[in-house]
């Protein structure tokens, strides 16, 4: 099972990395200027050495001034080099990690905004947020400084390695054996080291806990005259912590010596090898100390390119995540050929409507429903019984299963989707409004609705004279930091949004939160005033709602159960009755 788990995993990085390196394609002649600028700053991070050994060679040995200028100019030269190139790297590298991010960014912003509802609900918003932010900032941290490390400091690995065999091969190969196996040692010491340090905080953590227990608990230990027994206890803690201490110590300092013996044994073993060479003949002084410096350098990638292994896995995990996103599908595609509609008539038409949210699992059955133009359409049903998943069919926040839904005749997969919406106002259960003045609210998703428009759909939701009596009318911010507006107040904007548009179709959905009698006449009012003219569907809770709708849809466990106007469903004595009874009870109750 973990053997498939981790081929899986392998699998998936892999993909991840040619994904990865198409966002890279765009700005190919960047990366490798970039890339050109680590190769040049890295060779001339190695050149200094080399100078090392002409200079002990050329101008200390054989005295030559002239070398000495040549070499004092050289590494001046090369620093200034290195200097630049080091810019170059830096700049050109960050330039292409952060245009690659935004790429991604965007794109997963984009992509967030027109993915499926049924996906966006079970998710996290948290999550998706974190993806945007911080999974795209480790993400950045690969392609930009893990990027830099991994090819400065494997071409410094390579080029140390070279010059080492060039300078010395025999002396080479014996470092080659003696380096790995002192770091394997080094590595064994220092987790050693690390555990020591472990047991003597545990120690020292028991006897706070043990003096903090008896002082705690002080007034039993004196009631109970303990106070000896508890120092006892105390005196034994600490003997035990003593004893555990000087143990850990002794290791400690034993290690600490050991290790430094055995950095410096590898050191002179290479010395006394490399010395032995120079007293033969067989190697310059001058090499043998740029042997030591190149010895020197080699410090510097093993340390960085052991860190980079977890950077690009924890790049890759980064990525994966974005990815995962981003492979979810859009569900609602826009057509290939799309029906834009210019001016709608409003009959809307359900066909035998079967919709699912997960697997055969049906919210809604065999739904058939015509609804002609300037019909007034509540919906009514038991929580649960589908009406908002219903009316989620008509703007395509959701495709049925089987089944389609039709406006003015055509199947809503086949027009625009933009200009399909624009024709639709809808009115949510719970309206939010946007960081904004009240009449970029109104006018949201609108924006050729002049000031005159705004106010007329204002006067029409009956919010004009509220939004006329704050100091800043129509410009008065709301949200975060601006005025706070009641529940009425946003349903009553939420409607003038809807209406602005002056949309063919009307979707609301009655909000349920309990609002005063007179704050439901108004808003009854306003709805009534926003469906004039328009084909509407309302989500009815309230009676008042469901009297005056041209026709009443009864839904019971996504079917059509019942149907008709008020009068003749309460004669039927069935659902519909019942739900009106209930809500009677309910009514006089309150
Ligand atoms: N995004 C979703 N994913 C999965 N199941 C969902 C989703 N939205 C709604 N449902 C389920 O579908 C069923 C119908 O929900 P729907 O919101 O359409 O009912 P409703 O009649 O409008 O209810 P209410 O009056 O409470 O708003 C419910 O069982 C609900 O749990």
């Amino acid at each position: 099972m973990s053997r498939l788990k981790d081929k899986f995993l392998n699998v998936a990085s892999g993909n991840t990395y040619m994904r990865l390196v198409r966002y890279l394609r765009p700005y190919l002649g960047r990366l490798f200027a970039a890339i050109a600028c680590m190769t040049l700053s890295s060779v001339m991070a190695v050149l200094p050495p080399w100078l090392l050994k002409n200079i002990v060679d050329d101008v200390l040995i054989q005295k030559d001034l002239f070398m000495l200028n040549f070499l004092a100019l050289g590494i001046v030269l090369i620093y200034l080099c290195k200097a630049v190139f080091s810019y170059g790297q830096t700049y050109l590298m960050n330039w292409v990690g952060q245009k690659v991010i935004m790429d991604i960014r965007v794109q997963l912003y984009d992509h967030m905004q027109k993915m499926s509802f049924r996906y966006l609900y079970k998710s996290r918003i948290g999550d998706l947020i974190s993806r945007i932010t911080n999974d795209v900032m480790i993400l950045q941290n690969l392609v930009t400084n893990v990027i830099i490390d991994l090819v400065v400091q494997s071409i410094t690995f390579v080029a140390v390695i070279i010059f080492l065999l060039i300078l010395n091969w025999r002396l080479a190969v014996i470092t080659f054996v003696v380096l790995p196996i002192t770091a394997y040692v080094l590595n064994v010491a220092s987790k050693k080291l690390r555990l020591v340090g472990y047991e003597i905080q545990e120690e020292l953590g028991r006897v706070v806990a043990i003096a903090q227990e008896a002082l705690s608990a002080i007034r039993i230990v004196r009631s109970f005259a303990t106070e000896d027994e508890e120092l006892d206890k105390f005196k034994g803690q600490n003997k035990s912590n003593f004893r555990a201490l000087m143990h850990g110590m002794q290791i400690h300092a034993f290690l600490e010596g050991a290790v430094e013996v055995i950095l410096i044994g590898a050191l002179a073993l290479i010395l006394w090898i490399g010395g032995r060479d120079v007293v033969a003949g067989r190697a310059t002084p001058g090499e043998l100390i740029a042997f030591i410096g190149y010895l020197g350098l080699l410090v510097q990638p093993v340390r960085v390119l052991s860190k980079v292994v977890s950077g690009v896995q924890r790049g890759l995990a980064a990525a994966d995540r974005i990815f995962e996103v981003l492979n979810v599908s859009t569900e609602v595609r826009p057509p290939r050929s799309p029906i834009v509609l210019k001016d709608v008539k409003g009959m809307i038409d359900f066909e035998d409507i079967y919709f699912a949210y997960e697997d055969k699992n049906w919210i809604l059955r065999g739904i058939n429903l015509h609804i002609c133009p300037g019909e007034k359409v509540a919906i009514v049903g038991h929580t649960g019984a589908g009406k908002s998943t219903l009316v989620d069919l008509i703007p395509r926040f959701y495709d049925p299963n089987q089944g389609c839904v039709r406006i003015d005749g055509h199947d809503v997969r086949q027009l625009d989707l933009k200009t399909l919406r624009r024709h639709i106002g809808i009115v949510p259960q719970d309206p939010v409004l946007l960081k904004g003045s009240i009449a970029y609210n109104i006018a949201y998703g609108c924006p050729w609705a002049s000031r005159e428009d705004i106010v007329e759909a204002a006067d029409r939701a009956g919010i004009l004279d509220f939004v006329k009596s704050l100091p800043r009318g129509f410009d008065t911010e709301v949200g975060e930091r601006g005025v706070t507006l009641s529940g009425g107040q946003r349903q009553r904007i939420a409607i003038a949004r809807a209406i602005v548009r002056n949309p063919r179709i009307l979707i609301m959905d009655e909000a349920t939160s309990s609002l005063d009698a007179a704050m439901e006449q108004h808003i009854h009012e306003s709805m009534q005033r926003a469906m004039e003219g328009r084909t509407s569907l309302i989500i009815a809770h309230r009676l008042s709602t469901v009297r005056n709708a041209d026709r009443i849809i009864v839904l019971e466990k996504g079917e059509i159960v019942e149907e008709g106007d008020h009068g003749t469903l309460l004669k039927r004595e069935g659902v519909y009755a019942n739900l009106y009874s209930l809500q009677m009870g309910e009514k006089s109750r309150a």
